[in-house]
């Protein structure tokens, strides 16, 4: 665990996404759908339309925090935990993040298909942020947790989808973290699989000092958060307790129908 208090602040972050490649016609319009980020057309000679997925977001997040990521499709859920996990970059604010991250999102990045699944933990727990010695320590849980046996030894590329989920999710929940970031719709393999892993996401994330989950369901809301923000098109709506927040966003909801 890190020295320092374990925290999240965002000072006026902003993600834009430039878009190369749509349709001319596309760029004479720019319509403006309810959902999704902010499109602009971009100067004449930059040629490229951007979205802006997240506008000028500040928040600020300590332990004990729970925040549940509430929005409809395309409203920047999914980029705030990639900003949050630092794989996207901010074009203007500042954020600031103290503490051991851990991402349930995305659990195959860093998976090498032609490395066997041993190596794999090794390599992946390695990425994840753990030292030798912790991922040697939790070896034999993670396999036998995977399941996978004697296929442990085989290269990656030679499992079946369930069978990667199996190993991804094993390694991605081994770690302790400060932080951790999760989307609900982590796929966690066949059924029996599933049952395992929601009792393993669980004990993780009861663990975790701050927690920051996307979801669209009010049950797993309920179950995790205890604050929520609502994002819509890139911005901060409103953020506080999850009911007051929920509230709000059912009040949105019904206001677009
Ligand atoms: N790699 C990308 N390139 C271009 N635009 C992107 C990219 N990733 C996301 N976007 C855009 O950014 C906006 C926010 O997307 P994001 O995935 O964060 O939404 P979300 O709230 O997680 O949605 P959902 O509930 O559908 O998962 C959308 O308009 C989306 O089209």
């Amino acid at each position: 665990m890190s020295t320092k208090e374990t925290s999240i602040t965002l000072n006026d972050v902003t993600i834009e996404f430039p878009v190369y490649d749509a349709d001319r016609n596309f760029r004479k319009y720019l319509l403006k759908p309810n959902i999704g980020g902010i499109m602009q057309a971009k100067s004449k000679k930059a040629k490229h339309t951007a979205v802006t997925a997240l506008r000028s977001l500040s928040c600020h997040f300590e332990t004990g925090d729970r925040i549940g990521l509430i929005g409809l499709n395309g409203a920047g859920k999914s980029t705030l935990l990639h900003t949050l996990a630092g794989i996207y970059e901010p074009i203007g604010g500042e954020l600031i993040v103290n503490g051991r991250v851990s991402t349930l999102f995305n659990t195959n990045i860093g998976i090498d298909p032609d490395d066997t699944g041993y190596r794999n933990i090794l390599t992946c727990g390695l990425i994840l942020g753990m030292t030798l010695p912790e991922i040697r320590r939790k070896l034999d849980e993670i396999i036998e947790f995977t399941e996978l046996q004697e296929y442990i030894y085989l290269p990656v590329r030679t499992y079946s989808s369930g069978m990667l989920t199996r190993l991804a999710f094993a390694v991605a929940t081994s770690i302790e973290p400060d932080i951790l970031l999760m989307d609900e719709n982590i796929g966690a393999g066949d059924a029996s699989f599933q049952a395992k892993a929601a009792a393993r996401i669980r004990n993780i994330t009861s663990k975790a000092q701050i927690l920051v989950l996307a979801s669209h369901s009010e049950s797993v809301l309920r179950e995790f958060c205890n604050k929520a923000m609502f994002l819509h098109k890139g911005e901060l709506i409103a953020q506080g307790d999850l009911e007051t927040v929920l509230a709000e966003y059912n009040r949105h909801v019904a206001g677009t129908m």
